[in-house]
C-alpha cells in the first residue's frame, strides 16, 4: 500500500481521505492540530470500511511523525473564505500555516509529491515550494482540475448530455481571473465552440469563475469541498498509480508560456515524480492577453509573501 498524508482534518482533507480510503488508493494519515478531531474522524471512517469495502488504514494524529514516509503529502491546512471575502483575503492567515506546515514535511516526509489545495492557492503553492526546498515539480497546486470540473458541470447541464462525454480546460490563476478555454473544452471530442453560441459559452464561462463564491454563498460560514475532494482524489490518483494523466495543475513555469519562475495553473502530465511535462497550448491573442493579466495577479501575490 502507498502511504498517502493529508494535512487539515477538516472539511476538504476528510471528504478528501474518504473518497482516496473508498478507492483504496493506499493507507492513508490525516493530521490536523487540534486534537481529537483527526482521531475521531479517522476512527469514524475505519469503522465504515467493513461495509463500504475498502482495506485502506486510515490514522488520525496530530504527530507529525506519524507521516514519515509518505508517496504523497496534501496540504488542505487552513481557513476557508466567508461570504464577502476574496480568497486573497486569506493570504496573511494561511501564509503562516503552509510555513508551519511545510516545515514539517521538509522534516518528516522529504521525499513526498507535494500538492498544495490551502488558498490563495497559486501564492500558497509557490510558499509551500521555498519553504519546502523540493525540486519544483515535486510540488503543485489543485486549482484548475476543481475549476475544470466545475466548468465541464456546467456544460453538461446547458446540453442535457452526460457528463462523461466532457472534459473541460481552465487555466491561469485559480481566483476571479481563472481562464476557461472554450476550444480546447471538448463533448466526445467535439469543442464546445461547434456546440452552443458565444453568448451561453460566456454564460458558462463567468459562471466558473463565480464558482467557489457561488458555493461559499450558500454555505455562509465555509467553501466548498465535496468537488475540491474529489479533484484531489483524482491527482493524487494519477501520481499513486503513476497514470500519466493529463489535467490542470498549478505547476511551476520555466519559460512555459512566456512565464518564469511562478506557479499558475497549466495542462500537465502527472505522475510518480509529480508534474512530468507542462503542455503550451496555441491560445488566442485575447486569451493571452487574459493570461497575463492572471499571472501578473498571482506575482502580485507572491510579492505580499514574507519569504526569510
Ligand atoms: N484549491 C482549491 O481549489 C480549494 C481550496 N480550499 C481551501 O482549503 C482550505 C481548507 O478548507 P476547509 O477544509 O473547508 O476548511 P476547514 O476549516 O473545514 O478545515 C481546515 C483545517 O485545517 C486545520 N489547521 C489549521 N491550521 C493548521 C495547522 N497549522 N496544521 C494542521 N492543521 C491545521 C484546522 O484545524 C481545520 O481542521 C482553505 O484555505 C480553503 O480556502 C478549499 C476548497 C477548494
Ligand atoms: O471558493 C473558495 O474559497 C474555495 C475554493 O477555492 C473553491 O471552491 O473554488
Amino acid at each position: 500500500m502507498k502511504k498517502i498524508t493529508v494535512i487539515g482534518a477538516g472539511n476538504v482533507g476528510a471528504t478528501a481521505v474518504q473518497r482516496m480510503a473508498e478507492l483504496e488508493m493506499g493507507d492513508l494519515v490525516m493530521l490536523d492540530i487540534v486534537e481529537g478531531i483527526p482521531q475521531g474522524k479517522a476512527l469514524d471512517l475505519m469503522q465504515s470500511a467493513p461495509l463500504m469495502e475498502y482495506d485502506s488504514h486510515i490514522r488520525g494524529t496530530n504527530d507529525y511523525n506519524d507521516i514519515t514516509g509518505s508517496d504523497v503529502v496534501v496540504i488542505t491546512a487552513g481557513v476557508p473564505r466567508k461570504p464577502g471575502m476574496d480568497r486573497k483575503d486569506l493570504l496573511k492567515i494561511n501564509s503562516n500555516i503552509i510555513k508551519d506546515v511545510c516545515t514539517n514535511i521538509t522534516e518528516y516526509a522529504p521525499d513526498a509529491v507535494v500538492i498544495v489545495v490551502t488558498n490563495p492557492l497559486d501564492p500558497m503553492t509557490y510558499l509551500a515550494s521555498r519553504v519546502l526546498d523540493m525540486p519544483d515539480n515535486r510540488v503543485f497546486g489543485m486549482g484548475g482540475m476543481l475549476d475544470s470540473t466545475r466548468f465541464a458541470t456546467f456544460v453538461a447541464m446547458e446540453l442535457g448530455c452526460s457528463v462523461k462525454d466532457i472534459s473541460a480546460m481552465v487555466i491561469g490563476s485559480h481566483d476571479n481571473l481563472m481562464l476557461p478555454l472554450p476550444q480546447y473544452t471538448t463533448v466526445s471530442g467535439i469543442p464546445i465552440t461547434e456546440l452552443m453560441d458565444e453568448d451561453t459559452i460566456q454564460e458558462l464561462v463567468d459562471r466558473t469563475i463565480n464558482g467557489g463564491a457561488e458555493i461559499v454563498k450558500y454555505f455562509k460560514n465555509g467553501s466548498a469541498f465535496y468537488a475540491p475532494a474529489a479533484s484531489i482524489t483524482h491527482m493524487v490518483e494519477s501520481v499513486i498509480r503513476d497514470s500519466k494523466r493529463i489535467m490542470p495543475a498549478t505547476a511551476y513555469l520555466k519559460g512555459e508560456y512566456g512565464y518564469d519562475g511562478v506557479y499558475a495553473g497549466v495542462p500537465a502530465k502527472i505522475g510518480r515524480e509529480g508534474v512530468e511535462d507542462i503542455i503550451d497550448l496555441k491560445l488566442s491573442d485575447k486569451q493571452k492577453e487574459l493570461l497575463t493579466k492572471s499571472v501578473v495577479n498571482i506575482q502580485s501575490s507572491i510579492e505580499l509573501l514574507e519569504l526569510e
